[in-house]
């Protein structure tokens, strides 16, 4: 069965070419809690601390809290992106993700041959694959633009593009952020529609946003996150109150 399991999750990043120590010393003194200095002497923004938690297959988990909390970072380390730096993660079942719209697209190649590509990767016959892009073209209403290279595509057809890419196929486990709220209104309709089918299909559905409409909606369960850590967990009533 599906399930993500974390027990002590870090994730840390290094800033690099900060200039001088006492600029340095000055950046540690003014934020204590998310920022240290390494065995390297580098800088390093906690951008999460001692995460503990595990899911399982049927629940809806909307990752919640302020600005710079961890939420994409979060959702990040559970697509592979980032390497914990301390404590263990697992992540099992076949993972969809909406987290960064130009992820994995190669912006040399065609649309077509970004599809097809993905396709091939994700262990479709090449005869499989070359209907995707069909498929894909259809639903994202690219199909004039598909033999172009896609760093000629404009940021919203670069949206459509890898949203059809990303949830044509069914994951196990879907990851989502909400840049997918941001689309032409033609277009919005159609993948929310789509979305929906996805997060029903889908056995566990782990979603960052700010929206709390949203979140009542589709989740079972709300993670809040503050400053890198986890400091609340429970329904969605438990959380967030009753509607
Ligand atoms: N590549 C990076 N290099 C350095 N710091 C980073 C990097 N990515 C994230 N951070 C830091 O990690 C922390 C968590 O950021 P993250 O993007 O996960 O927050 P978020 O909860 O998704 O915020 P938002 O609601 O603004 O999207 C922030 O302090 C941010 O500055």
């Amino acid at each position: 069965m599906p399930h993500i399991h974390a027990s002590g999750l870090a994730i840390e990043f290094p800033l690099y070419h900060l200039g001088a120590r006492s600029l340095k010393k000055r950046i540690l003194a003014n934020s204590p809690l998310r920022l240290r200095e390494d065995e390297a002497s580098r800088i390093v923004v906690q951008a999460l601390r001692g995460l503990d938690f595990r899911i399982g297959a049927g629940e809806r988990v909307a990752l919640i809290g302020h600005n710079g909390a961890g939420k994409t970072t979060l959702l990040r380390t559970l697509a592979g992106v980032y390497e914990p730096v301390a404590g263990r993660l697992e992540v099992s079942g076949s993972i969809g993700a909406l987290i960064d719209p130009s992820a994995g697209m190669d912006p040399n190649a065609t649309g077509r041959e970004n599809i097809v590509l993905r396709g091939l990767f994700r262990g479709l016959t090449e005869a499989e694959s070359t209907g995707l892009a069909e498929e894909i073209g259809a639903f994202s209403g690219l199909a004039e633009f598909l033999d172009v290279p896609v760093r000629t595509y404009s940021a919203g057809m670069s949206v459509r593009l890898s949203f059809a890419t990303a949830t044509i196929m069914d994951p196990e486990v879907l990851l989502m952020d909400e840049w997918f709220m941001a689309g032409d209104a033609d277009f919005m309709e159609k993948a929310r529609a789509k979305l929906e089918t996805l997060v029903t299909k889908a056995d566990i559905l782990v979603l960052a946003t700010h929206d709390m409409a949203i979140v009542r909606q589709w989740c079972s369960r709300v993670i809040r996150l503050e400053a890198g850590t986890i400091v609340a967990d429970g329904t969605v009533e438990q959380v967030l109150g009753p509607a």
